[in-house]
């Protein structure tokens, strides 16, 4: 099997490594000649929690090269442009994986024409450089079909990972899985974001925890699964495993880069106002990180 990995940023890095096996080719597409040129001549280092070196090859943008599986790990506001031109990539039989955060990227694949997985990503990873990824937190990369996808299609990718490296679950529905990994990141990232703690704070400190359960409660109302206490000890335990983790919005916020606001808090205050529900708590923390690169 042939695999292209598109964005190596923190998950790109861990994935491509993840799914470089002896017998399988995995291409890295980066955007940026520099760092395809560092990571042909060094490879990618994961470090941390899980110890790797690979070698991949690289390529820069979109080329000719057809591959059986695609992985999608740039930021969910990049995901239409890679949706536009990455058909280009495919041939009829390939396996697309999405592996955002957030909702907001579901309407932009549904136009792919290909068979199409959705992942979620548990743990917590920072890229250090262009080569290196360092794994701060141990969790899964829980995987299920969105459209065209069989079981076996679904399987096929949990077997292509280095078990090693990654740990993958799968699951016949990717709605849950979804939902409760978007309640986990609209609880974490923005309140990591603005005070500048790691994620593991807001397990430790009791104000922390307190303002981190008002907006759960606000996001499962909006969601409709108020009253889930299984889904809180999810969120509780996504803090615990990536303790250690600068979250994905806080690494974006000091570095001066767009927020995956929209795919967010943005999905969550959408779907409240279709509903007729208020989500104060959810509007001040999209209005307090926005500046103003979105609407
Ligand atoms: N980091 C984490 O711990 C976790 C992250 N996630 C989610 O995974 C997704 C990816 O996150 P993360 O890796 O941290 O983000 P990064 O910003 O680190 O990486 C995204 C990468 O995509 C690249 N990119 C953007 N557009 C293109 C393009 N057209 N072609 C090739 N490359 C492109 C960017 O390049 P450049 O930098 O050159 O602009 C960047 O390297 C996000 O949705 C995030 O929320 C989920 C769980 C954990
Ligand atoms: C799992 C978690 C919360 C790790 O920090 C994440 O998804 C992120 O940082 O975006």
């Amino acid at each position: 099997m042939n695999i292209a990995v598109i964005g190596a940023g923190a998950v790109g890095l861990f994935l491509a490594a993840s799914f470089k096996r002896p017998g399988q080719d995995v291409v890295l597409v980066t955007k940026r000649a520099e760092q395809a040129a560092l990571l042909a001549d060094r490879g990618i280092g994961v470090t941390g929690k899980i110890k790797a070196e690979k070698n991949v090859q690289t390529q820069v943008g979109i080329g000719t090269k057809r591959f059986d599986l695609i992985v999608c790990a740039v930021k969910s506001y990049d995901v239409a442009s890679i949706v536009a031109i990455g058909q280009s990539l495919a041939h009829d039989e390939t396996r697309w994986l999405f592996v955002q955060n957030g909702m907001g990227h579901l309407k932009e694949i549904a136009d792919l024409t290909g068979k199409v997985a959705v992942g979620v990503l548990e743990y917590g990873l920072f890229k250090e450089g262009d080569t290196v990824v360092e794994v701060r937190g141990l969790g899964s990369l829980k995987i299920a079909p969105f459209k065209r996808m069989t079981e076996q299609d679904i399987t096929v990718i949990g077997d292509a990972a280095d078990g090693q490296v990654l740990h993958i679950q799968t699951f016949p529905d990717h709605n849950p899985i979804l939902e409760e990994k978007l309640i986990a990141n609209a609880c974490i990232n923005p309140l990591t974001a603005i005070t500048g703690e790691r994620n593991g704070a807001f397990i430790k400190q009791q104000g922390y925890m307190a303002a981190m359960k008002s907006v759960f409660d606000e996001a499962v109302a909006v969601l409709g699964r108020n009253n889930d206490e299984a889904l809180w000890h999810y969120v509780v335990a996504v803090c615990k495993k990536t303790a250690n983790n600068e979250s994905s919005m806080l690494v974006d916020y000091q570095q001066g880069r767009k927020l995956e606001l929209d795919a967010i808090l943005g999905y969550l205050i959408h779907l409240g106002e279709k509903k007729q529900i208020d989500t104060p708590r959810l509007l001040l923390l999209y209005q307090l990180l926005n500046r103003g690169e979105t609407k």
